[in-house]
């Protein structure tokens, strides 16, 4: 097989350039690149919103990308099948810090980490849809140690960040998880990211699409086989986090199976998003003609 693979590397690809969210929620996906996973492609990492960017400019084929670029962007892009990042509620790393209950929250003004794309239009979703309000939003680099910028009422952060202010929270601010706002709003799952290709590269090159492909739903498949050995070789690089808190995120709070019915929470996550003008149409999921594993 890897013969078989090689020589057709050498004769249809060069090295796949393959986006990684440089986040603890794929923390399974890290290890396998760091355990082999990654030989032959070129693996960039970055925040969503620089790989959101990347893939739309070409300089990456694939990558796990905010779930509503998808959505922004289907025409150029292809949706690889039953990976994502998700939760079916609770997220932990997607958070609201607010000076106010959110129920007084109207015309405040807030902050958006300019690390996102999806938590975005999921905030001003949750807060028109579930509390009428229609606060002034402002994209800015925010820090978990300092979360809610002097001048505003509220702020958003996501990933690590969010996860670190989750564990050590500020008194005094109120906090939301918008994973769990979600789920009392519509009683549905929720996609926060997805693996796309380029449709360009996906038709140029399928088999290293497949290769890619494979390398991916791999790494989740056998996620649990490898959770301890994952989270302790990543634990001194993240000192703020116990091991406690890395199992409990890495397993039942975040999952990875786009199954039909996490496809149902992104479809209606897309359609209440379209109502509110964040994206202009509803796009059909359209998936990669890879062969599933
Ligand atoms: C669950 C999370 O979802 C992330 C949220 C994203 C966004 O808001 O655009 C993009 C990728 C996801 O990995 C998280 O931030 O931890």
């Amino acid at each position: 097989m890897k013969e078989i693979t090689n020589r057709k590397r050498g004769i249809f690809m060069t090295c796949p350039k393959v986006g990684h969210i440089n986040f603890l929620n794929v923390l399974p996906l890290t290890w396998s690149y760091a355990h082999g996973a990654a030989d032959g492609l070129q693996i960039a990492r970055g925040v969503p919103a620089e790989l959101n960017s990347d893939i739309i400019n070409h300089r990456l084929d694939v990558s796990n990308v905010s779930s509503i670029i998808y959505a922004r962007h289907s025409e150029e892009l292809v949706v690889l099948p039953d990976v994502c990042v998700s939760t079916d509620g609770d997220v932990e790393s997607i958070l609201l810090a607010s000076r106010k209950p959110i129920e007084s929250l109207k015309d405040d003004k807030i902050i958006l980490t300019a690390k996102s794309a999806t938590s975005h239009c999921l905030l001003k979703i949750i807060l028109r849809l579930a509390y009428g309000a229609i606060p002034n939003y402002y994209v800015r680099h925010i820090t978990p140690e300092d979360p809610i910028p002097e001048d505003a009422t509220a702020s958003l952060l996501i990933g690590d960040d969010a996860l670190w202010l989750y564990h050590h929270p500020r008194e005094g601010f109120y906090y939301y998880d918008l994973g769990l706002e979600w789920k009392k709003m519509t009683g549905k799952k929720m996609v926060y990211a997805l693996w796309v290709a380029s449709r360009r590269f996906a038709e140029s090159q399928p088999e290293a699409l497949q290769l890619v492909y494979d390398r991916i739903r791999h790494a989740f498949k056998t996620a649990e086989l490898h959770k301890d050995a994952a989270i302790r070789e990543i634990l001194p690089q993240k000192p703020a986090f116990t091991y406690e808190q890395l199992e409990e995120y890495l397993g039942p709070i975040i999952r990875w199976d786009l199954t039909d019915e996490y496809l149902d929470g992104l479809r209606t996550f897309y359609k209440l998003a379209h109502e509110m003008n964040l994206i202009d149409h509803v796009p059909e999921i359209e998936f990669a003609a890879v062969r599933r594993s």
